[in-house]
């Protein structure tokens, strides 16, 4: 390309095209539900076997009683109740045997008269006469040669008669029978002509095993709607596929696929586009001929290379009628119906597509699936920490709820738009109005629920992450403890710990005073646990003169002098930054104010050469192929509340941290794990 033709590209690139018009939420949902027919696609009839997950599309009414017969629950004798009035231990009452053996399946011939009992079977069908069952182990045959309580299976005295007075078998009931006794009478589960179930239920075993108590061997169902899911973008690559930096595996078509399913539509999956007009107008061609919706992702805002909306636009039956929504995140999202279809581009961010797809798009599927809509639960919690958003949108921040003593506290899942764990680790999220700048901490909020809800977990810890807990953890959660974890960094598991927010708040926090590790930070009450040592160090690339055979704090020394040298920092609060401020003493290096946020984030960027140095832990120096220098052995410990420590949870880490087995492969993934003098 000509620097000519280059510098044009550049000046169209800048020159964004305007969303056409931002409009909040219920606007959008009014405008999009407009123009469609939210209703089921069609039915179809499908096997019993092949009926699990689908939806009713008829009410179902019974066309048999369930029973079908007074049937017994028990194996005994069908009786007169009344014949057993006052019957005891030391006088029974003795009745006489009816020459007939009542085994399921078999109707009787004969009926009860005053006076007299039948052999029945569970399942049997009462006989006429009878008003009341009575167990076996209560009564007695007075004649026991000719049965025992084996015989009731009818394998002995199947088929054989007791007949002549001579021969009569007689049996001693010892406790009053009540009329109704272990009968279960015709159509007292289902009656004939009771609808069973309704349309728009979604069909689990329990209603299949319903068709099939009344002989239904088909069902009618709705049809799934065929849903096309595609995903676009240069830099996106197909999971399994190579990558490498600057490009970004497809989460969305995978999520947004997997989410059709679980909301009974048929995902069909479309792969990816790249950044093509004229591919992503064949592609959203064939996507419509063939179903009956649409989601394509990314694409959809102002950058260059947006190519969606603008394929979308062509569409004028209507087509676009939402592109911009006031929310945060999914300000970009675009709405289109055409030919009756949804068609709808999910901004790329990996939340908000997630985040507009539950809001905008869920909805319609599941009227098209025959669904009804979901109720949304909500539930009252706290905020710890102040959350700040953006003035102009209603922003919902993804929480995760911890239980403590005053209820429950919701933690912000602060990772952005771009973050895909967000939705998937939330147990749901809060809104904060768009004229809100900020809530403080402190602040009563209500939760919208998102999956199943709050699941109270064995251990809770709240702290900074390393991937030699995370292996502590796992191992846990095999032997049955259920953990949650949120990484906040040490100084946000200390006030976790102080709130009584967790069980268990690892950290690595260095008194600048007297360089000692995490004791002098425990509040009254608090425990610490010593856990294991990691070595901080100076990363840098392999080779790199500046640092290669030098000794950490000389190379650093420097570093900090050549402006040529860039630094990648820590954020303020980190154990690391802490260690590498006191190391710098006040000098400030090139590229000071650039601050990762984990051990993994500065490793990336000096392997990927955006910097050249930073501070991180030996491990994560490995992991990434990067130099090391080593600066001191950091305390990673773990700080348990006040009231906690006897927590069965908390012994089972306890226990886990004594463990030989578990020390050894600490010290075989380079953490230092021998008793640590302090
Ligand atoms: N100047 C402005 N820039 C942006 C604005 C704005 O108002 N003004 N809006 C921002 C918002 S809000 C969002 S959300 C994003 C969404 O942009 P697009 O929908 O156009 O998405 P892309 O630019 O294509 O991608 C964004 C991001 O997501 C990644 N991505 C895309 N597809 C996938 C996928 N299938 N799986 C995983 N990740 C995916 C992509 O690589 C990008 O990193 O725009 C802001 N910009
Ligand atoms: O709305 Mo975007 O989704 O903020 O990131």
């Amino acid at each position: 390309m000509s620097e000519s033709d280059l510098r044009q590209k550049l000046r169209a690139a800048a020159r964004q095209e305007q969303f056409l018009e931002v409009v909040g939420r219920d606007e959008a949902t009014a405008r999009f539900h407009r123009h469609l027919t939210l209703a089921p696609v069609g039915s179809e009839t499908v096997p019993l076997s092949a009926a699990l997950n689908r939806v009713l599309a008829r009410d179902v009414v019974a066309g048999v009683d369930v029973p079908g017969f007074d049937r017994s629950g028990v194996d005994g004798f069908a009786v007169r109740s009344a014949d057993t009035v006052g019957a005891t231990e030391e006088r029974p009452r003795v009745l006489t045997l009816n020459a007939e053996v009542l085994t399921p399946g078999q109707a009787p011939a004969m009926a009860v008269e005053p006076g007299t009992a039948t052999l029945i079977a569970t399942g049997g069908m009462v006989p006429r006469g009878a008003d009341a069952v009575v167990m076996v182990e209560h009564t007695d045959v007075i004649d026991g040669a000719v049965i025992d309580g084996a015989v009731i299976d009818g394998a002995v005295i199947d088929g054989a008669v007791i007949d002549g007075a001579d021969d009569a078998v007689r049996v001693e009931f010892h406790r009053p029978a009540a009329p109704g006794q272990f009968i279960a009478y015709a159509a007292s589960d289902i009656a004939r002509g009771e609808t069973v179930l309704r349309a728009g239920r979604l069909l689990t075993s329990r209603e299949i095993g319903v068709l099939a108590a009344i002989g239904r061997a088909e069902v009618e169902v709705c049809r799934r709607p065929r849903v096309a899911v595609l995903s676009t973008g240069d830099e996106i690559v197909a999971p399994g596929d190579p990558i490498v930096p600057g490009k970004v595996y497809d989460s969305n078509g995978a999520i947004v696929a997997a989410a059709v399913a679980e909301l009974g539509g048929e995902p069909v999956p479309m792969g990816i586009r790249p950044d093509d007009e004229a591919a992503l107008r064949d592609a959203v061609e064939q996507g419509l001929s063939g179903c009956d919706m649409m989601i394509l992702s990314g694409g959809t805002s102002k950058g260059a290379g947006d190519l969606c909306y603008r394929v979308i636009s062509r569409f004028t039956d209507p087509g676009i009628v939402v592109h911009g929504v006031a929310l945060k995140p999914g300000k970009p999202l675009c709405l289109a119906v055409t030919g009756g279809k949804p068609l709808v581009v999910l901004p790329g961010f990996p939340t908000s597509a997630i985040f507009t797809f539950h809001e905008f798009v869920a909805p319609v599927i599941r009227a098209l699936a025959g669904l009804p809509p979901e109720r949304g639960e909500t539930i009252p919690a706290t905020l710890p920490i102040r959350l700040t958003s953006e003035r102009g949108r209603t922003e919902f921040s993804m929480v995760s709820l911890v239980r403590t003593d005053a209820g429950l506290a919701a933690y912000p899942l602060a990772k952005g738009s771009g973050a895909v764990t967000a939705f998937s680790h939330a147990d749901g999220f809060v809104a904060i109005p768009q004229h809100e700048e900020a809530v403080e901490a402190g602040t009563g909020v209500t939760v919208q629920l998102i999956g199943r809800g709050v699941e109270p977990a064995d251990l809770v810890v709240i702290g900074s992450h390393c991937v030699g807990l995370d292996h502590l953890l796992g191992l846990l959660q095999r032997r049955g403890v259920t953990v949650k974890v949120l990484n906040v960094g040490s100084m946000g598991g200390l006030t976790a710990a102080r709130r009584g927010e967790c069980d268990l708040a690892p950290v690595h926090l260095m008194d600048p005073a007297t360089g000692r590790y995490n004791e002098p930070f425990l509040a009254e009450g608090m425990t610490l646990l010593p856990g294991y040592r990691r070595l901080q160090g100076v990363l840098f690339r392999p080779g790199d003169v500046r640092f290669e055979g030098r000794d950490a704090a000389g190379a650093m020394a420097d570093a900090a002098a050549d402006p040529g040298c860039l630094m990648i920092n820590r954020n303020p609060g980190s154990g690391t930054r802490i260690l590498a401020d006191r190391i710098l003493a006040g000098a400030r290096p090139a590229g000071y104010q650039a601050q990762a946020k984990s051990h993994n984030a500065v490793a990336a960027a000096v392997a990927q050469g955006r910097a050249d140095w930073g501070l991180a832990i030996e491990t994560v120096a490995a992991d990434y192929g990067l130099g090391f220098l080593p600066l001191q052995p950091e305390h990673y410990d773990f700080v348990v509340p006040a009231g906690r420590l006897d927590r069965p949870a908390v012994h089972a880490f306890v226990a886990l941290l004594a463990d030989t087995e578990i020390r050894r492969w600490l010290e075989a993934k380079g953490f230092s794990a021998a008793p640590s003098p302090r």
